[in-house]
């Protein structure tokens, strides 16, 4: 039996289940449960580890993002999910401290090459973040700013059509058409948060990343957001962390389930919240801790 067998078939201990002690599971040497290789991959991991200083964030995850998919990660806070998410447009290289290893690609290629720009790589990998922070600009500039730095419009009407289109993907333009003028900051927060997204489709991104998107958001905000994620999969790839596991089961085809900084089992969304597979994941899914 491998050590993911005998993960899965109950080897980890009792004592290590309850909601006070997840903290001391042994989990450096269990393999991934699941499936963490798609056919489509837009984005592959390989082997990453991720170091604050001497502390381990992320210990040796493998796993693909396929093109047209919404992956959601999920875990119990500090388990590495936002780490690993950072890594993933090199959004890790501004803390000092942190270093990432392994190899990560972007349709096949090395995103932590020497040759990489990370200010065009973070363009095609995107990022929302869990609090909206739109600039202190109008509507219209916090969503022309990234296509001006990177010459993407070479007139105004242009410009326009970016913008417009932007916020139309964002599922924003109908209500802010009239105001393109005002300060973004004066919008509401779930408004806020659609126009960061528009912001962040504006430079055409090939995958948007995002962090905890609607935890600052109420109810309704929240479904919004979700029923645009549903939309922008059409067209994105999109990685998504979340503590709500009712979130990630309404907007993800596949779920990546982080304990202490593994990758303990990854699969279908569906199949991850009604047949888990690994006790640790079924422990979270079922609320023992988290
Ligand atoms: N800038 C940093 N400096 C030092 N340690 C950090 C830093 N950011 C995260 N960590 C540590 O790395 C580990 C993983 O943190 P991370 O924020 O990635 O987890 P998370 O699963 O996203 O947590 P949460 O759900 O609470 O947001 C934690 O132990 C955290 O304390």
């Amino acid at each position: 039996m491998s050590t993911a067998d005998a993960n899965a078939h109950g080897a980890v201990p009792d004592e290590a289940v309850g909601l006070d002690v997840q903290d001391h599971v042994d989990v450096a040497h269990y393999e991934t449960i699941g499936e963490p290789y798609v056919d489509n991959a837009k984005m592959s991991a390989r082997n990453v580890n991720v170091y604050y200083a001497d502390k381990q964030a992320i210990m040796d995850v493998s796993l693909d993002i396929g093109e047209n998919e919404v992956l959601s990660m999920i875990g119990p806070s500090g388990c590495g999910k936002s780490t690993f998410l950072r890594s993933l447009n090199r959004m890790n290289d501004i803390i000092p401290i942190c270093e990432v290893k392994g190899d990560i690609r972007l349709d096949g290629e090395d995103i932590y090459g020497s040759d990489q720009d990370t200010v065009l790589l973070r363009a095609r990998v995107g990022m929302v973040f869990q609090k909206p922070n739109p600039f202190p600009k109008t509507i219209y500039e916090n969503v022309a700013y990234g296509p001006r730095i990177h010459g993407l419009a070479h007139s105004k009407a242009e410009m326009d059509e970016i913008v417009e289109t932007s916020l139309r993907r964002a599922s924003l333009w109908d209500e802010v058409k009239d105001v393109l003028e005002q300060p973004g900051t004066g919008l509401s927060g779930g408004q806020q948060q659609r126009l960061c997204i528009a912001r962040a489709i504006a430079v055409s991104p090939e995958v948007i990343l995002m962090d905890e998107p609607c935890s600052a958001l109420d109810p309704i905000a929240t479904a919004r957001i979700e029923e645009l994620i549903d939309e922008l999969k059409e067209r994105f790839t999109i990685a998504i962390v979340t503590h709500s596991m009712q979130q990630a089961a309404r907007v993800s085809q596949r779920t990546a389930y982080f304990h202490l900084g593994k990758l303990i089992e990854v699969g279908d969304t569906k199949q991850i919240f009604t047949m888990p597979r690994h006790e640790l994941t079924e422990n979270y899914i079922t609320g023992r801790f988290g």
